[in-house]
């Protein structure tokens, strides 16, 4: 059977000056899980929280992990751009491959998810998915349907491909879209087999959250295999 729905709230939607309030309020609205997007200004043209955060996903695995964090999701794009430079403080572990750092991220104890840009092509996902030592594989992968930096952009229905070619080769892979999702574009992305649905604006903007999240869920539900 195809994975459950996960409904993710976006918190770059909630109220900075009442998260905690705003956090809870989602979590009692029916939110499986807090969706925390770690920008750092350099990887994408915004900034958000995380301690004097950097481009490398590496370089804060274990602060996160402190932090309570559950999963840690990073960019493809990131990892194989970063450097020796980028390793944690205190270890000389040099350049981080992502297959290393779903490896190191899976050591302290976090599930490890991998995120493309919507130019990135899926078919570099395959040799990552398909590795021969498990601890090297991802526990999510994060499809982006919008370019990554902020919450509110239009949902691009043309990176619903890539979900539909995940979703064929792997039936039980937790499979996560991030950007533009709403009630208007649930039904595409359950279609094409996304199942965890990460939404900032159409959640946070909402009247009534409850029954936002409620139909998101819902929409994947009805599709499950
Ligand atoms: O990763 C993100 C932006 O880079 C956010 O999670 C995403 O944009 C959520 O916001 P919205 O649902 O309003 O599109
Ligand atoms: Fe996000």
């Amino acid at each position: 059977m195809s994975p459950p729905a996960i409904i993710a709230p976006s918190i770059l939607s909630a109220n900075f000056s009442a998260l905690g309030k705003d956090c809870e309020d989602t979590i009692n609205n029916g939110a499986d899980w807090l969706h925390i997007d770690i920008m750092d200004g350099h990887f994408v043209p915004n900034i958000t929280w995380g301690p004097a955060v950097t481009a490398s996903p590496k370089r804060w695995v274990t602060e996160f992990k402190n932090a309570g964090c559950d999963l840690y999701c990073f960019h493809y794009e990131a990892a194989i751009s970063s450097t020796a430079a980028d390793s944690p403080a205190g270890t000389s572990e040099g350049k981080t491959s992502p297959k290393e750092l779903i490896r190191y991220i899976h050591s302290k104890g976090m599930k490890a998810g991998i995120a493309i840009k919507p130019k990135t092509p899926v078919d570099v996902l395959w040799d990552i998915l398909d590795g021969q030592n498990a601890d090297e594989r991802p526990d999510m992968v994060l499809v982006m349907t919008v370019e990554p930096g902020f919450g509110g952009q239009s949902f691009m229905a043309e990176q619903l491909p890539k979900v539909k070619a995940l979703r064929e080769k792997y039936p039980e892979l937790p499979i996560e879209v991030d950007g533009g999702l709403s009630e208007k574009t649930i039904d595409q992305a359950a279609d094409a087999g996304a199942n965890v649905i990460v939404a900032g604006s159409a959640v946070f903007g909402a009247k009534d959250p409850a029954a936002v999240i409620s139909k998101l869920r819902e929409a994947v539900e009805k599709r499950r295999s």
